[in-house]
């Protein structure tokens, strides 16, 4: 087992909770478009697909109706104004950001299937884009999460292997992208999806937060130098 030299984070559910600032945004674009809001616990199942699947779930439509495209314009535009009213860090998330930046010798990148305009205000509010070598956004490329497109894009932009990768997430989204792309995958409970779905999707390593996240990567680090010991 090779010591992973790229840590790639899901956004939503995995660094921030950003449940609050989702749902305001369905909602302002669900009235804006006519429609009755929905209660959040509803919206936050909808969300792990992109955008376009959030507001065609929400406004009760198919994903390829042309009529989403109004409500995705009012959701898009609320949300860039609106990126960090509610939203917060998950737990252990900022403090592990900061000692894996730290380390220097890991790159950080992350992968979400957030739309590209409201990935860079939420990261540029959080003051936090500089800590990433690379962030590969919803639209970036033809196909989402769980699609291995994304993290393999990701690998050819910085030039490494998938199996040196190791994809962090919250949704069982995350951690077939990563098995199909051949990198490692690490679940973190406590986003939007729940324990039985994430184990249902069979990650290599299931976190209850990413406060645990440093043990599992210094463990692979100290099992690869033994291994190459006895080499
Ligand atoms: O916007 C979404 O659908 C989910 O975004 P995520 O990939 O960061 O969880």
């Amino acid at each position: 087992m090779l010591t992973p030299t790229v840590v790639v984070f899901d956004l939503d559910g995995t660094l921030i909770d950003s449940r609050g600032d989702i749902v305001a945004a369905v909602n302002h674009a669900l009235v804006a478009t006519g429609r009755a809001p929905l209660p959040g616990q509803v919206i936050v199942r909808y969300v792990g697909d992109g955008a376009r699947a959030l507001c065609a779930r929400a406004a009760r439509l198919p994903e390829t109706s042309e009529s989403v495209e109004d409500v995705l314009r009012h959701f898009l535009d609320y949300y860039a104004r609106h990126p960090l009213d509610f939203t917060r860090w998950m737990p252990g998330a900022q403090e592990m950001l900061e000692r894996l930046s730290d380390l220097g010798d890991l790159a950080l990148c992350v992968c979400t299937n957030k739309p590209r305009s409201t990935t860079d205000a939420v990261l540029a509010a959080l003051g936090v884009g500089a800590r990433f070598r690379a962030v590969v956004a919803g639209g970036d490329v033809a196909a989402k999460k769980p699609d291995p497109a994304p993290l393999l894009h990701l690998a050819a932009r910085l030039g490494v292997q998938p199996h040196k990768m190791v994809m962090v997430g919250d949704g069982p989204q995350d951690i077939e992208c990563a098995r199909r792309a051949g990198a490692r995958s690490i679940a973190v409970l406590g986003g939007f999806a729940s324990q039985d779905e994430l184990l249902d999707a069979r990650p290599d390593v299931l976190l209850r937060t990413l406060g645990e996240l440093w043990d599992v990567l210094r463990r692979w680090r100290d099992a690869t130098v033994r291994l190459s010991t006895v080499r």
